[in-house]
């Protein structure tokens, strides 16, 4: 089995250059795991495209080479293959519903069977996979996060059957580099995914609706969008320091105050109901991506 170490910067592989994968690499080079030349990262591939699509995608691809190229000197790869044989640790970060053609196209490939996989699709279990993927393949599933762009992700990963305890410190590693990292078991994963995953989306509409609220009160919304983006930061950087936010939002309450009547208006709204709504709808998707795909397999 290849052995891996962090020790010296490695070789990562990208099934999918998309958003995601931008923004691990870069996180993984600024934090000196990975050599910007030695990056690699698949794109759509042109074959599989109708004319007009292939257009469209064409120059869509370009754009992301360029991006790869120019941004982070990483190296934009037509083929699926080639990323995994120039790879130590290939992390799968293509749309659930392009997984198994992905990994279809690279489990005949010798490279494939003593290599670290890591997942990064949303409710693809460990198990499926381990299904797309030579027998002796060795799999991790982790939920990052976009943050990760600025070292401020938060991941959790878990393991899969031959997953080595290794693997899992070298991928803790890699993910700790750009933010935090927790182990969880499998069962979690999609719970972890409706919070932490899809989490930067409901906070930038708190803070864009924080914003709009500043603008209907008439501040500039240049001035209204920096009060609240500082705002969200100071908080979540006291919350981290330790405390529980219920008694930190209190320190803010004063008796028959400004923020007892802004707090009242969320209360009569269900903005808490709202938000754990919305994690519970966001873990459902996931679990109904994965029976959908389970059922294909
Ligand atoms: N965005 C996020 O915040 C997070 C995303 N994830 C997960 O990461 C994965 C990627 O998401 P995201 O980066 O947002 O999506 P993107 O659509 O930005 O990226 C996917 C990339 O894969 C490319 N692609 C499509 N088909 C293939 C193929 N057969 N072989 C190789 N590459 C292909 C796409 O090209 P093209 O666009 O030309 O089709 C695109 O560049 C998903 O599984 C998602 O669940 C996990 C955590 C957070
Ligand atoms: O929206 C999605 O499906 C992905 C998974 C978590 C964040 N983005």
């Amino acid at each position: 089995m290849l052995k891996l170490s962090i020790k010296e910067a490695m070789k990562i592989g990208f099934i999918g250059g998309g958003r995601l994968a931008f923004a691990l690499a870069n996180g993984f080079t600024s934090a000196g795991l990975a050599k910007p030349d030695e990056i690699t990262a698949s794109c759509h591939p042109a074959d599989v495209l109708s004319a007009d699509a292939f257009k469209a995608s064409i120059t869509h691809l370009l754009v992301s080479m360029f991006l790869l190229k120019s941004t982070l000197g990483a190296t934009a790869l037509f083929e699926n293959k080639s990323v995994v044989e120039r790879s130590e640790v290939i992390i799968v970060s293509v749309k659930p519903d392009v997984v198994g053609k992905a990994l279809r196209e690279v489990k005949d490939l010798q490279a494939s069977g003593n290599k670290l996989f890591i997942s990064v699709a949303m409710g693809v279990s460990t198990a499926s996979i381990e299904k797309m993927l030579p027998s002796t393949a060795r799999v991790i599933r982790v939920m990052p996060n976009t943050p990760a762009l600025v070292k401020e992700g938060a991941a959790a990963l878990c393991r899969g059957k031959l997953t080595t305890d290794e693997d899992v410190k070298l991928a803790t590693q890699l993910f700790r580099a750009v933010g935090t990292c927790d182990e969880v078991p499998e069962y979690q994963m999609d719970a972890v995914t409706a919070l932490s995953g899809s989490g930067p989306a409901y906070i930038y509409m708190m803070i864009e609706s924080l914003a709009d609220g500043g603008v209907r009160c008439g501040l500039p919304r240049d001035l209204a969008l920096r009060l609240a983006t500082q705002t969200t930061l100071g908080t979540a950087a006291m919350l981290k320091n330790g405390g529980h936010p219920a008694a930190m939002k209190d320190n803010v309450t004063s008796p028959a105050g400004s923020t007892a009547e802004g707090t009242y208006h969320l209360e009569k709204n269900g903005l808490r109901a709202a938000v754990i709504g919305a994690v519970k709808a966001a873990e459902e998707r996931c679990k109904q991506v994965n029976r959908e795909l389970s059922e294909k397999l």
